[in-house]
């Protein structure tokens, strides 16, 4: 582990400097699409005009004999497409496959300075995130980048989920962190074939009472592995995400999963497809309401201190800085997004 001296010198010589604050830029849906298939290729500049992040995945759901193809895809994307200042990401195989050296190595030198982050599945612990964080400056000491290239990393092994908070401080590239359901289930033996959303099965029970039917409640089966990596990433200063949900057809199961990671404090999830970038558009664009009320708290704590009712309601420095996290975010989206500048009067 390095140093706090030494944790923001550049791994490389001729390396770019590493960032000192993660950018905060909208990031509430990181698109998914499949970089081999040449006709998502050609919609890729529609996909960047409707999402806030596109990430061509060379991972799982990716077959072995399109892995060439679909890296030497996004390559072209890299170079060719005109993504209108929207991030280009990728998700990278994983580290003990036989295509991830291939994938940093190409990437970084063929479209390095138009790559914005790397997400790496099954981070298990800080060796992963150093061997990535060594190789990436190398490589762009090489292809001489003038800004370096941030890491995500996908929770989807117990052994990353206990070691999250070692992870999100491995590197001052980490960018932030997603959920992936469907790996961590399987590493964990959970018993479900979902991809991310809840289960019948997984409910509390009111007591037995005379005669009544006992109602039951299903619970979040991810709301602990969410809760960790949302406070390991708030501690580390980058972002939480909370990943797929698979059940394309279920909208409004797929709402209510976002939903929760929101209010939770992530900032995203992924849309794995069109339908999803609406749904996320929806849940992680704060509600009108929420920010007017919260540009009223700041306006009637004009310092942050004292104490202060509004509408009946008690307000005192710590809601002020609730209403803060609610303005500032809806303050970056409005800038985005003209709709939204509107409705909330920014
Ligand atoms: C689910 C699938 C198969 C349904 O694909 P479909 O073709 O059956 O859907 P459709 O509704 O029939 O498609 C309608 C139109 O949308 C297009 N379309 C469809 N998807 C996209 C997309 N992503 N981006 C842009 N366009 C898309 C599709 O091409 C079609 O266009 P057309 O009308 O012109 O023919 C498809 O949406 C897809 O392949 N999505 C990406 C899947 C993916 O990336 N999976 C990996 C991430 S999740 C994961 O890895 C887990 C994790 C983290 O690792 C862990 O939990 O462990
Ligand atoms: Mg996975």
């Amino acid at each position: 582990m390095r140093n706090a001296r030494s944790y923001f010198a550049p791994l490389a010589i001729g390396a770019p400097q590493p960032v000192r604050e993660i950018p905060v830029t909208p990031s509430r849906m990181i698109h998914f699409f499949d970089p081999s298939n040449a006709k998502l290729r050609g919609k890729v500049p529609d996909m960047a005009r409707s999402a806030d992040v596109l990430l061509g995945n060379l991972e799982d759901a990716i077959a072995a004999d399109k892995k060439e193809a679909a890296r030497a895809g996004l390559v072209e994307v890299g170079r060719e497409a005109d993504l209108g200042g929207t991030p280009l990401w990728t998700r990278i195989n994983a580290l003990e496959s036989p295509w991830a050296l291939d994938d940093l190595v190409t990437l970084v030198t063929e479209i390095g300075s138009v790559l914005d982050v790397v997400m790496v599945p099954k981070v298990e612990g800080v060796e992963d995130i150093h061997y990535v964080d060594r190789l990436l400056a190398q490589l762009e000491a090489r292809s001489e980048l003038q800004r370096p290239i941030l890491i995500h990393a996908i929770l989807e092994t117990a052994q990353g989920v206990a070691n999250v908070e070692e992870i999100a401080t491995a590197s001052p590239r980490m960018q932030g962190i997603s959920l992936g359901p469907a790996d961590l289930a399987a590493s964990r033996r959970m018993k479900t074939t979902r991809v991310g959303g809840g289960h019948p099965g997984y409910r509390v029970i009111a007591d037995p009472s005379s005669g009544d039917a006992r109602p039951s409640y299903q619970q979040d089966l991810w709301h602990y592995t969410i809760g960790r990596m949302v406070d390991a990433c708030a501690a580390a200063g980058i972002f939480p995400y909370y990943g797929p949900f698979g059940d394309i057809k279920d909208e409004v199961g797929c709402e209510a999963q976002f939903r929760a990671a929101y209010l939770m404090g992530c900032v995203g999830a992924w849309s794995l497809h069109p339908v999803q970038i609406g749904i996320a558009k929806r849940v992680f664009s704060p509600e009108v309401d929420e920010v007017r009320f919260a540009k009223r708290v700041l306006e009637a704590i004009p310092d942050g201190s004292g104490v202060h009712m509004l509408d009946g309601k008690m307000q005192d420095d710590a809601t002020w800085k609730q209403a803060k996290v609610l303005v500032d975010l809806a303050t970056m989206l409005a800038r985005k997004d003209e709709e939204l500048a509107e409705a909330y009067g920014l």
